[in-house]
């Protein structure tokens, strides 16, 4: 078994074309995929087929979205909606507890709301996106960018299969027909102190009084940013089956190798960003790593743009344990355990999850039922 030895200070690089350049090609390339998924579960992703131009246009219309008044984008805020799309200000979100400075503008597929009362909680993930009426550009290109992103995730998943020993058709019942296409466009302002070392001063403290600073309403607490600026999104595993992040030219993105130390993902021209969600963890049974990443906030002055595309599982799935080959099943060193975030294996009761946690106002607002019953709060809905 070929085993790529990654360079320690960057990302390796894939070429997705080489899956269709014959044989020789084909088989390299799923052996560097398992060894990198394996190793450090994060890599560019080149010779994707998305015209550069199609990806430049998605990060301009962001730009212009981001450059809205804040009323146009306060009319599509997520807490209008059960289905946590729309748009969230910087602040707004918590990873791992604490606010992330950054404002984003989420969508998922568009598809009508199904919920009716008496039936699972996770079922109101899905309904309708939010279009900001000022700026009717933003649903085309969104809505393209979206397809075009489930194909290449589609075949990138196909060729996960194959390199672990399954059909390459193996994951298609936990997506077909209803797959989860999150798409989240994000801009990340500049911190807004100029000496980063008083920031980690201001950041680090108690993390139990970083807790209490959080609690509560927080359209009350957004004075209290200036304390996590530094925060673009803290560090997270991501919670579904693959993910891809188009950069603009900030850097930002940071992965944490095995050592403990951060490795930068550089911008590169036609690249993805590519990761391993925590759906794909569990049903390689810890074989391939979901590995923890976070965005440190540009410099002040500066700002740092990124869309990113979320291929999750149907939320009416549950996700599977694949039947490995011997040789790797002995390598699976079994799903990571994190008390503070257990993983279901039921993925819209999991994705439930992490949407309540990342947005309490939606929370609050449209699952008041599940958060206030003690029951959920010290089980599957527990706060970190
Ligand atoms: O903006 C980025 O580069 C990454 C964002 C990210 O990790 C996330 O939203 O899960
Ligand atoms: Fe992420």
């Amino acid at each position: 078994m070929n085993s790529v030895a990654p360079d320690p200070a960057s990302l390796p690089l894939l070429d997705l074309g080489r899956l269709d350049a014959g044989a020789r090609d084909r088989t390299a390339f799923l052996c560097e995929l398992r060894s990198l998924a394996r190793e450090i579960g994060f890599f560019y992703l080149a010779g994707h087929g998305v015209a550069a131009e199609e990806n430049a246009k998605v990060l301009a219309i962001a730009r212009r979205f981001f450059a809205l008044p804040e009323e146009s984008k306060r009319a599509v805020a997520m807490v209008n909606s059960p289905h946590f799309r729309g748009y969230t200000e910087a602040g707004g979100e918590i990873t791992r507890g604490a606010r992330d400075w950054r404002e984003q503008f989420d969508i998922n597929s568009e598809r009508e709301a199904v919920w009716r009362p008496g039936a699972p909680a996770w079922m109101r993930l899905q309904g309708p996106n939010q279009w900001p009426e000022s700026l009717p550009e933003l649903r085309p290109a969104l809505l393209a960018w979206q397809s075009a992103l489930t194909k290449v995730a589609v075949r990138l998943l196909g060729a996960f299969a194959e390199a672990l020993g399954q059909n390459p058709d193996a994951f298609e019942p936990v997506y077909k027909g209803a797959p989860n296409q999150h798409i989240k466009i994000i801009r990340y302002p500049g911190r807004i102190s100029a000496d980063p070392s008083q920031q980690r001063d201001r950041i680090a403290g108690d993390p139990s009084q970083q807790r209490d600073r959080i609690a509560g309403d927080p359209s009350q607490q957004r004075d209290r940013n200036v304390t996590v600026s530094e925060q673009g999104v803290g560090p997270h595993k991501d919670s579904g089956l693959l993910t891809f992040v188009l950069q603009d030219s900030q850097d930002g993105l940071e992965v944490e190798a095995q050592d403990g130390r951060w490795i930068k993902a550089q911008p590169r021209d036609n690249t993805f960003v590519v990761n391993i969600g925590e759906l794909l963890e569990l049903a390689s049974n810890g074989y391939l790593r979901a590995t923890v990443h976070r965005v440190v906030a540009p410099p002040p002055g500066a700002e740092r743009l990124s869309a990113a595309f979320f291929l999750g599982a149907r939320h009416d799935s549950t996700t599977p344990l694949l039947a490995l080959p011997p040789a790797l099943a002995a390598e699976a060193r079994g799903p990571a355990s994190d008390p503070d975030n257990p993983l279901f294996r039921h993925v819209g009761t999991n994705y439930l999850k992490g949407r309540l946690r990342s947005h309490p106002d939606v929370a609050k607002r449209h699952y008041a039922d599940l958060t206030d019953a003690p029951d959920q709060r010290e089980g599957m809905f527990r706060k970190s």
